[in-house]
């Protein structure tokens, strides 16, 4: 049992806001019983369960490089996954067939570190821009990327979706050629064909060609280039909960965007006799693995070490999304996009409170005139028997004063000596 589980578990199971009306709400709305755990309850260890589960089952990442032939391409791809999933080339002599279109390749190999299985999947682009019309060479490529959109479509239409494998493209390594001067209207055409589609990160290609000052300002003016042409290339996602070290090394990737890449799986030895990869020059020695040296270590970080999940989330939540709802809108059926709608928790709870206060003011309001009614309907019954009670009070008083003028009349009777008639006879006899 770990320890940090346990000090959790040791923990109040309870909610907390930093404002007391709202935690007294939310006590309210959830009904919460609060209590201390009084032993291991054990969900503290749930984080352990989705590792094991994760490890248990392996991660798969689909990554394809789009670039003109010989910029590198297997020989990034190698350095990054540090194996040879490219065997060497047999170099053939440069065809001019302008019928020739680009063919796709994919090789995917299980690479294994610290016991954590990856199934790597790299899809080759071999021969990009490589004709005199490259009009359209871009077309196989997109094809590809919707061709596994619509597979993996298929598959979670199926009755059993168990074993759903995900062949989409969660990354496009988009090539550049070192001219130092900006991005080439072939390069805009493709990049804007598929940064609807896929997760874009723009790399300029054998960065050792440059010099410092050249890779700087041929940076600002792809940067420039792809905030013109409108492209969307990726972007790291910014929590509010990151600590202020991830939001620093995000930061500082994000900064080396067009990362400036150098490829090298041979190991060269330095004049202090280090082994490192890189590239030897009569001048000296490139090192991939220096950040001073170039944007390699950068890149890999994003890619495997930093953003692999949030490359897959992305694609998976908005580019095959869009992709998906607009292929379900062009077959006529509609897509209800607030599904999709980003939840920021604290609007949330903000509009629950709203509602929640909304709710209060229409109940007390309706209390109010079910009072109102009330007391009106009182008022008005006391009213009623208040006079009821003056009309017997009349009625009492005037019989009393009936009385009191025949016990007069009776009393003048006697001191007269005559005799007292009853009433009723007297009447009887007057009559006669
Ligand atoms: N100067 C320099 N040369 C490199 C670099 N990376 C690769 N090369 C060399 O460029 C040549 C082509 O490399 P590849 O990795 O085969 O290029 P590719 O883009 O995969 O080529 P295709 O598959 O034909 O499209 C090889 O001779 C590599 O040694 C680099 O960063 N700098």
């Amino acid at each position: 049992m770990n320890r940090v589980a346990n000090a959790q578990a040791a923990a109040p199971a309870t909610i907390t806001h930093k404002d007391p009306k709202m935690a007294a709400q939310a006590a309210n709305d959830m009904n919460i019983v609060r209590r201390k755990l009084t032993g291991y309850v054990g969900f503290a260890n749930l984080p352990n369960q989705w590792h094991r589960k994760s490890v248990r089952k392996g991660f798969n990442f689909n990554v394809m490089v789009v670039g003109e032939s010989g910029l590198g391409k297997s020989t990034l791809v190698n350095t990054l996954f540090n194996t040879s999933l490219y065997p060497p080339k047999e170099r053939k002599p440069p065809s001019l067939d302008i019928s020739k279109t680009v063919s796709i390749q994919s090789i995917s190999a299980d690479i294994e570190e610290n016991g954590v299985r990856l199934r790597l999947t790299v899809v080759d682009t071999p021969g990009f821009g490589d004709f005199i019309n490259n009009d359209e060479s871009w077309d196989p490529i997109v094809k590809n990327i919707e061709q596994r959109f619509d597979a993996y479509h298929e598959q979670e239409n199926k009755v059993n979706r168990m074993n759903i494998v995900d062949n989409r493209i969660h990354a496009v390594v988009f090539f550049i050629q070192p001219t130092g001067h900006s991005l080439k209207p072939l390069d805009v055409e493709v990049m804007k064909k598929l940064h609807t589609k896929v997760n874009l990160i723009p790399v300029i290609a054998k960065a050792d060609t440059l010099t410092d000052e050249e890779i700087g300002s041929f940076k600002a003016r792809i940067l420039a280039d792809i905030a013109h042409h409108r492209i969307q290339i990726f972007e790291g996602p910014r929590y509010e909960l990151d600590d202020e070290e991830t939001v620093a090394e995000n930061a500082e990737i994000m900064s080396k965007v067009p990362f400036a890449v150098v490829g090298a799986n041979t190991e060269v030895s330095t004049a202090d006799g280090r082994k490192v990869r890189g590239r030897r020059y009569p001048w000296g020695i490139i090192e991939v693995d220096n950040e001073e040296h170039c944007d390699f270590v950068k890149l890999r970080q994003m890619l495997i070490r930093t953003h692999m999940e949030e490359l897959k989330e992305h694609t998976n939540n908005m580019l095959y999304e869009n992709y998906r709802s607009e292929k379900l809108i062009g077959m006529g059926r509609k897509q209800d996009m607030s599904v999709f709608k980003e939840v920021n928790p604290a609007v949330k709870q903000e509009e629950e409170r709203s509602l929640h206060e909304a709710k209060l003011q229409k109940m007390e309001m309706e209390m109010k005139m079910v009072f109102q009614q009330k007391v009106a309907e009182k008022e008005s019954k006391l009213r009623q028997s208040e006079e009821e009670l003056y009309a017997r009070h009349r009625e009492m008083k005037e019989q009393l004063e009936r009385q009191k003028q025949e016990l007069e009349e009776k009393k003048t009777r006697i001191e007269q000596g005559r005799p007292i008639e009853e009433k009723g006879k007297r009447n009887k006899f007057s009559l006669r």
